[in-house]
């Protein structure tokens, strides 16, 4: 059983809850020593699919579950889903990078006001610890999600410094969580089981993997030691897309490829810290923690005390990180359900 010292007979709402980072938060805290985890989102279907799930599996521990319809954008529907919450991890968001792209407003409605009213609301509700999750792309981003996920980061420092000693608020980054809803692995054994070619858009292009466990791991990590303002990401490897594709390939089996070209939005590389925010990092181990940026808007006094830092020379990038090889890349993949069983499943075919 994981757990938490935290979590003795406390409430965890999840926002964007039925997704496959819910799903898997659900795996490892269902039997912990939790009150009671809600979760909050859209789509009735995904929830009663859940609910189900969770009665045919675990009945003596379905009942800890509570479902609540509801939408970031409405702050009504997050207000009235907050009484009695401790510990909020939001992870509600439009997290599709060629979807945002067209529907820009939509990801600012989503990704930067649903997290001011989630923030808002867990503020004025007395929430003791929020963790909110956003993404490599959110920075130096260049398409619209990450643009609206650095701004969701900039929502979040704001909240957390008006709320410090009250309500903890902490970020954590993601790099690319293998397998999640409309990602490149369950495409490319798809194409392969469709007897097609894979669909490559540039073969050097580069992205850190992680597999869901490690996301919670992540998320877990910063709730259990994040300060306000906080910012956690995981060391993580990396892959080109090329490999990742043979890494694929070595498994299912080899229908070619076809070299489609660059999508809309995309960055040939992913940086989990920038610049200047390695060097307000500290190492932990599996982590690094991205101190808040301390200063007020005097910034007279910075200059006169004399601590004026430089640029750290490089980002961390899914180009300068520890590269897996092909062999790597497939060992790293098969960490995944997914992969595991789409495998099971192809093998017995
Ligand atoms: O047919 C395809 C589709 C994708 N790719 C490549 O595969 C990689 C991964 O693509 P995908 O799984 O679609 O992920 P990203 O576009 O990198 O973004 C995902 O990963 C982010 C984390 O970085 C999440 O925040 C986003 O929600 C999620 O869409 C990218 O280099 C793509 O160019 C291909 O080569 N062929």
């Amino acid at each position: 059983m994981a757990t938490s010292k935290f979590f003795k007979d406390k409430t965890l709402m999840i926002t964007g809850g039925t997704g496959s980072f819910g799903s898997t938060v659900l795996k490892h805290f269902l039997d912990s020593d939790l009150k009671e985890i809600r979760i909050f989102s859209r789509d009735e279907k995904k929830q009663d699919d859940m609910r189900h799930e969770l009665q045919a599996k675990h009945p003596d521990l379905a009942g800890k579950v509570k479902f609540y319809i509801g939408d970031v954008r409405n702050m009504r529907s997050v207000q009235d889903a907050m009484p009695g919450v401790d510990y909020i991890f939001h992870a509600a968001a439009l997290k599709q990078v060629p979807s945002c792209e067209f529907f820009p407003m939509e990801a600012v409605r989503t990704n930067v006001e649903g997290t001011d009213n989630v923030l808002h609301a867990a503020i004025d509700a007395g929430v003791q610890r929020i963790v909110c999750l956003s993404t490599d792309k959110a920075a130096y981003p260049i398409n619209a999600m990450g643009i609206s996920k650095a701004m969701m980061e900039k929502v979040i420092g704001a909240n957390a410094r008006v709320a410090a000693g009250r309500t903890t608020i902490c970020c954590t980054r993601y790099g690319n969580v293998m397998c999640s809803r409309g990602s490149v692995i369950p495409l490319f054994i798809d194409q392969i089981k469709a007897g097609n070619p894979l669909t490559i858009t540039d073969p050097n292009m580069t992205r850190f993997l992680m597999n869901l466990d490690e996301a919670v791991a992540l998320v877990m990590f910063a709730f259990e030691h994040g300060e306000p303002g906080d910012l956690f990401v995981q060391k993580s490897d990396a892959s080109t897309i090329g490999d990742l594709a043979k890494a694929v390939q070595k498994l299912f089996g080899d229908t070619g490829t076809h070299i489609i070209g660059t999508r809309h939005g995309e960055k040939l590389f992913e940086t989990l810290m920038t610049n200047e925010e390695c060097m307000r990092s500290v190492d932990m181990g599996d982590y690094y923690r991205v101190l808040p940026d301390g200063r007020d808007l005097n910034y007279d006094k910075f200059f006169v005390k004399g601590q004026v830092q430089t640029m750290a020379s490089e980002a961390y990038t899914s180009h300068n990180t520890r590269r897996l090889d092909v062999d790597g890349t497939v060992d790293k993949i098969m960490t995944t359900d997914y992969v595991k069983e789409a495998l099971a499943d192809w093998n017995r075919r």
